[in-house]
């Protein structure tokens, strides 16, 4: 049979992550996102960083020369000019520290825009239709999406700010001391910090090469380290009846183990490019000599007057100093250009992955409501639903992900309004699966699956085998996936209430001391698990759609309640599909689907 969809299964594995064209072509997508346009928010902010940190140099430049008015000034005896100057320097300290400070709080606020631009855009992206669930799910090439959104972003950020705040303002002061080093020292000066700065470059972008790859190990074993606390934190109440802390440990030891090994590994390939950066930093302090040492000792400032020499050497050291520094502060970016490397790459695989799976997806077969789940287009009733139809499969094969276990075989099959259908078979026969295949999580490897009904209110609604609820209040469990309450109306709460009722929940109402209060439990933790099925169906009767996929969804309820809950489902018009085991569900149903595994299945009526 041939292979599904080229969303499931492992993916071609990315090569090695390093400072090559693909960083540089990740690194533009990046900033296109956090520069949309000429007037956005970001531009106005790096213009006004850049207008602070010229004036910041404007007024560095005069501090770093005062030390050779002074000279000139003591040298003279001239108390006057020297209560002038020594207030002059106060007024220029005070400027200086007050434009630094500002420097780096737009630096902050910059950040702080880099990251909500970035993370808006990839939750835009990774919560686009399924993206979400293929990239957790089924695709196995890309590491802890989760990670790469709240934490990667958030480094990237603060390594992007760094280097941003420190090179912004690059290409002006190198050009402006190399003029001024250029008019002290003659071209010597100049054309050798050039040469020292591509030999430093040089060297470092060698010593790069290792760390990035590194850093992208490092950020993967972190997310994986991270997800098993995560894991435990969700799952604590049954690995306590275990008394598994004892296991846990070991395994999460391990974890942590994995992760140091990568981190020393990673510190030892830092070390190499501390070195050479401070290497070159020292070198760079000795270089600045040598070059204010070649005019003097080539006779070019023979003729002057000690206290003048003093001074002329002093603003000399200042510049040429400068200049170095200049460089030297890129050299010393070297390591946070690493940083902004490694995640730099984790972003835009993310970036890619989503990008990717959406498009795959299109547009296909999906209906106005989809996307947005919002009521107003949930209204926009689709052919299926003037038709009485919901789904139409014609010979649909479809396997398990990652293998060709076949599950189904060409079922034709056609669910109706009014015609209820039940699906049973053993376990790991692929009901949920064709559940999977009805709602679009999956695609048939085979055949046809046309869906003719929109999901949300008045159209179709699943509620899947392991229940899920959201952060928030009562009232958000029950409206859960709307973000509002429909239809708008002062009855809602006594819909609400009524359906609560209905299903046995008035002591969880009391519990939680009303429909709008913010609860900061874990609703997993909180319900048991029949709390948790009867809360699911609360939902389902609140939305009252037109067709209700249930999975197993009273399988921890007793019989009498399973039947109040069904029969409460056709009191309010719905039809439902169900997944189950128990021969009770049988009576309120009108066919049944039997999978037996293989591919193998039998439709028949029950009524
Ligand atoms: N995401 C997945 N990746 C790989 N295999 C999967 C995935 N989800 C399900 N499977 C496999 O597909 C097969 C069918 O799974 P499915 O969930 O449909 O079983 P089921 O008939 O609903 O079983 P049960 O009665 O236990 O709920 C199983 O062998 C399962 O292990």
């Amino acid at each position: 049979m041939a292979r599904r969809s080229g969303l499931r299964g492992k993916q071609p594995v990315s090569s090695r992550p390093k400072l090559d064209l693909l960083f540089l072509q990740r690194f533009g997508r990046i900033q296109a996102i956090l520069y949309p346009s000429w007037l956005s928010q970001s531009v106005l902010m790096y213009a006004t960083l850049l207008a602070v940190a010229l004036l910041e140099q404007l007024v560095v430049y005069q501090v770093g020369i005062i030390p050779s008015h002074f000279y000139e000034v003591l040298g003279n005896k001239d108390l006057t000019s020297f209560r002038n100057l020594t207030l002059i320097a106060i007024t220029l300290i005070v400027l200086n520290s007050v434009l630094k400070s500002f420097d780096q709080f737009i630096s902050s606020l910059m950040y702080v825009h880099w990251r909500q631009s970035l993370t808006t855009y990839l939750h835009r992206n990774y919560f686009q239709r399924k993206v979400y669930y293929v990239l957790n799910v089924l695709r196995e090439d890309l590491d802890n999406p989760d990670q790469r959104i709240s934490q990667d972003v958030e480094r990237f950020c603060q390594a992007l700010s760094t280097v941003a705040s420190k090179c912004i303002i690059s290409p002006f002061t190198l050009g402006y001391y190399t003029y001024q080093c250029f008019h002290s020292t003659g071209w010597m000066g100049p054309v050798s910090i050039f040469i020292y700065f591509v030999i430093g470059s040089t060297v470092n972008k060698i010593l790069i090469g290792p760390i990035v790859a590194t850093l992208v190990e490092q950020e993967k074993l972190e997310g994986d380290f991270r997800f098993k606390h995560m894991q435990i934190r969700v799952g604590a109440e049954s690995a306590a009846f275990y008394r598994a802390g004892s296991v846990e440990q070991v395994r999460t030891g391990k974890r942590l183990q994995e992760l140091l090994r990568t981190q020393r590994l990673l510190m030892q390939r830092e070390l190499w490019l501390h070195l050479g950066v401070n290497t070159f930093d020292y070198l760079g302090s000795i270089l600045s000599y040598v070059v204010i040492a070649v005019p003097i000792f080539s006779g070019v400032y023979d003729g002057l007057h000690p206290a003048e020499l003093i001074a002329l050497v002093s603003k000399n050291a200042f510049v040429s100093i400068y200049l170095i520094s200049c460089f030297s502060q890129l050299i010393d970016l070297s390591t946070s250009v690493s940083d902004l490397a490694g995640y730099t790459h984790r972003i835009g695989e993310l970036q890619e992955a989503c990008l990717e799976i959406s498009k795959s997806q299109g547009k296909e077969g999906l209906c106005v409501s989809e996307d947005l789940w919002e009521f107003e287009d949930s209204l926009d009733l689709g052919e299926g639903q003037s038709s009485g139809k919901a789904w139409i499969l014609e010979r649909v094969s479809f396997t398990s992900p990652s293998s060709d276990q076949l599950l189904v075989q060409n079922l034709t099959l056609q669910i109706t309004e009014g015609n209820s259908l039940l699906i049973t078979g053993n376990t790991g026969t692929g009901k949920t699966s064709l559940l999977r295949i009805l709602n679009g999580l999956w695609e048939a490897a085979e055949g046809s699956v046309r869906r003719l009904t929109c999901f949300g209110p008045h159209g179709i609604l699943f509620i899947p085998q392991k229940p899920f609820f959201t952060d928030g209040t009562l009232r958000e469990q029950v409206i859960y996936p709307l973000k509002e309450i429909y239809p708008a109306s002062d009855s809602a709460d006594e819909r609400i209430i009524r359906f609560l009722e209905l299903t046995g929940l008035m002591s969880l109402l009391k519990r939680t001391g009303g429909l709008d209060k913010q609860m900061e439990w874990n609703w997993f933790d909180a319900l048991s698990p029949g709390e948790m099925q009867r809360l699911s169906f609360a939902r389902l009767y609140y939305h009252q759609p037109k067709y209700a996929v249930l999975d197993e969804a009273t399988s921890a309820l007793t019989e009498q309640v399973e039947g109040e809950l069904y029969r409460a489902c056709k009191q309010l018009g719905m039809t439902v599909v169900s997944v189950g085991h128990r021969s009770s569900l049988e009576k309120y149903h009108d066919s049944l689907l039997k999978l037996s595994g293989a591919g193998a299945w039998e439709l028949s009526q029950l009524r």
